[in-house]
């Protein structure tokens, strides 16, 4: 019997000797990275804000280093040359997407630009944001709309003067409102009543991003995947079915009405002949990707703003040289460099999707003489890359004269600047959101001074890094304001 334990042991103590040589023997020409514990790998170094911890793993592996996240590989890119590597270099073969365990709804990723892989369905819908909705053309005669709604905004934050104001929540339903009025010429979102209005939409968007941001430990051990034992595919099927139904009865009366002539993307759509799954699709990811990446933008921008009096200074001096008394207006954004190189600094340093959206390798290939084999995930930190102080001088002060000479952008050609991503799946909405951003910071800086709460500390409020999106965690911005009557309201 002894004899019969002491073989088992020792069968089972070949069996992992042979186990971690194979394993080491296939992690030989990887990029290199932490020892993974067995098991749950890397897990434990993720923290609750992956890209500082990427950083701080970059430094001592370098810019293509290896993770073990669950019986998931992951290779994280750190420096811009690393960025071009994956994002221009081998952009095809890398272009896969990793679609998260819980929104592997199959009928919304088969119609998903965010999701679906570089297919027919993908490149269609592409060209249509390219050609019809996001085009010079469009985006100019739509200006008015993003307009009228930034002034609803002053309108209503003037109400709320000497009060504290979550801002980041005002700016999210101003956006939900452009958005809704670009899409289908309509408010979906009320202002005055955030309780009690037409929030339906807001509140679906909020617990979507929420499944988003929410760990799923499918993600880590995709064997779990299958059985969705958590419920939060199931709980995603459910709100993009109810976000679907908010546009469903006007979608369906578009389709009906002849001569419906509205200037907006669902006739833009339905005139392009898609049919109502590759619309509803569409929508939602203008909403769901296009509001709050942009709303915590803004958040970062007054947070900045908060911190720089000599900034804010610097940008009224500019709006009074170009704008006078006047409200801002889209046309005026060519002619304010200095507002443009703000927009630049806070996307530099605090780009809303700090790793991007993670990819997967389509084919196994070579990257930086490192083997990324096929089905891994990759990442960019975009976070690190904006930080790094090979590349930028003084890199963690806030200083938008860095721009004002420069002609880096964020547009994909830059990978030292890329909180849009780059390469064949960069963000399609870079031509509306620079519009925006550019337009709602120039609106508030006009029209309000403003201050944080008694007894807040702005070094408090920032020390902690916040982990990209920011709707929902517990640091939002506060703020008192007063209006600065100088500015003409102008519709
Ligand atoms: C500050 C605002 C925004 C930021 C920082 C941002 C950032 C990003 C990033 C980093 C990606 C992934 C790119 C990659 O994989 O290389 C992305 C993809 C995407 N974004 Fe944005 N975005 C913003 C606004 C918008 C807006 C306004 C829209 C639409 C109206 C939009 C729609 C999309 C879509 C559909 C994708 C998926 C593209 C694909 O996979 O082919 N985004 N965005």
């Amino acid at each position: 019997m002894e004899v019969l334990s002491a073989t088992i042991v020792s069968l089972i103590f070949f069996f992992l000797f042979i186990f971690l040589i194979l394993r080491d023997s296939r992690r030989k020409d990887l990029p290199p990275g932490p020892r993974p514990a067995p098991i749950i790998g890397n897990l434990l170094q993720l923290g609750d804000k992956p890209h500082a911890e990427f950083a701080k793993l970059a430094q001592k592996y370098g810019e293509l280093f290896t993770l073990k996240l669950g019986s998931e590989t992951v290779v994280v890119a750190s420096s811009p040359a690393a960025a071009a590597e994956i994002l221009k270099t081998h952009d095809k073969i890398l272009s896969g997407r990793y679609v998260f365990q819980s929104f592997r709804v199959t009928e919304h990723v088969r119609n998903s630009i965010v999701w679906s892989e570089c297919n027919e369905t993908w490149k269609l819908l592409r060209k249509v944001c390219r050609t019809e909705l996001f085009c010079p053309k469009m985006i100019e005669s739509q200006a008015y709309i993003r307009e009228a709604k930034a002034l609803d905004m002053v309108r209503f934050l003037r109400k709320k003067e000497d009060e504290v104001v979550k801002i980041v929540e005002v700016v999210f339903g101003t956006l939900v409102n452009i958005f809704g009025n670009l899409i289908f010429s309509k408010d979906v979102f009320d202002l005055e009543d955030p309780t009690g209005g037409s929030t339906e939409l807001k509140e679906h968007l909020w617990k979507l991003l929420d499944l988003g941001n929410s760990t799923n430990p499918a993600d880590y051990f995709p064997i779990m995947g299958k059985y969705d034992l958590f419920g939060h595919r199931r709980e995603v099927a459910k709100v993009l079915e109810q976000i679907y139904d908010v546009w469903g009865v006007m979608l369906k009366e578009r389709r009906g009405t002849k001569g419906n002539k509205a200037n907006d993307f669902v006739n833009v759509l339905l005139n392009a002949g898609l049919d109502d799954q590759k619309i509803n699709a569409l929508l939602m990811e203008m909403f769901g990707a296009g509001t709050e990446t942009s709303a915590s933008t803004i958040e970062w921008a007054i947070t900045e703003l908060t911190k720089n009096p000599r900034v804010i200074s610097k940008l009224r001096s500019e709006l009074i040289n170009v704008v006078g008394d006047k409200t801002v207006k889209e046309s005026n954004i060519p002619h304010l460099q200095y507002l443009q190189a703000f927009v630049k600094e806070t996307l530099r340093l605090h780009p809303a999707t700090p790793l991007l959206l993670p990819r997967r390798a389509l084919e196994t290939c070579k990257v930086m003489n490192y083997t990324i084999p096929k089905e891994c995930q990759i990442m960019v930190n975009a976070w690190a890359i904006g930080r790094d102080p090979k590349t930028w001088d003084d890199p963690l002060t806030f200083k938008p004269e860095r721009f004002m000479h420069s002609s880096v952008d964020y547009k994909g050609n830059d990978f030292e600047l890329i909180p849009f991503g780059g390469g064949r799946r960069i963000c399609p909405g870079v031509p509306l959101a620079s519009q925006f951003l550019s337009l709602i910071v120039a609106t508030l800086v006009q029209n309000f001074d403003w201050s944080l709460p008694q007894g807040m500390n702005i070094h408090e409020l920032t020390m902690d890094e916040k982990f990209g999106l920011t709707l929902q965690k517990d640091l939002p911005l506060l703020i008192v304001l007063k209006a600065r009557n100088s500015i003409q309201l102008q519709d």
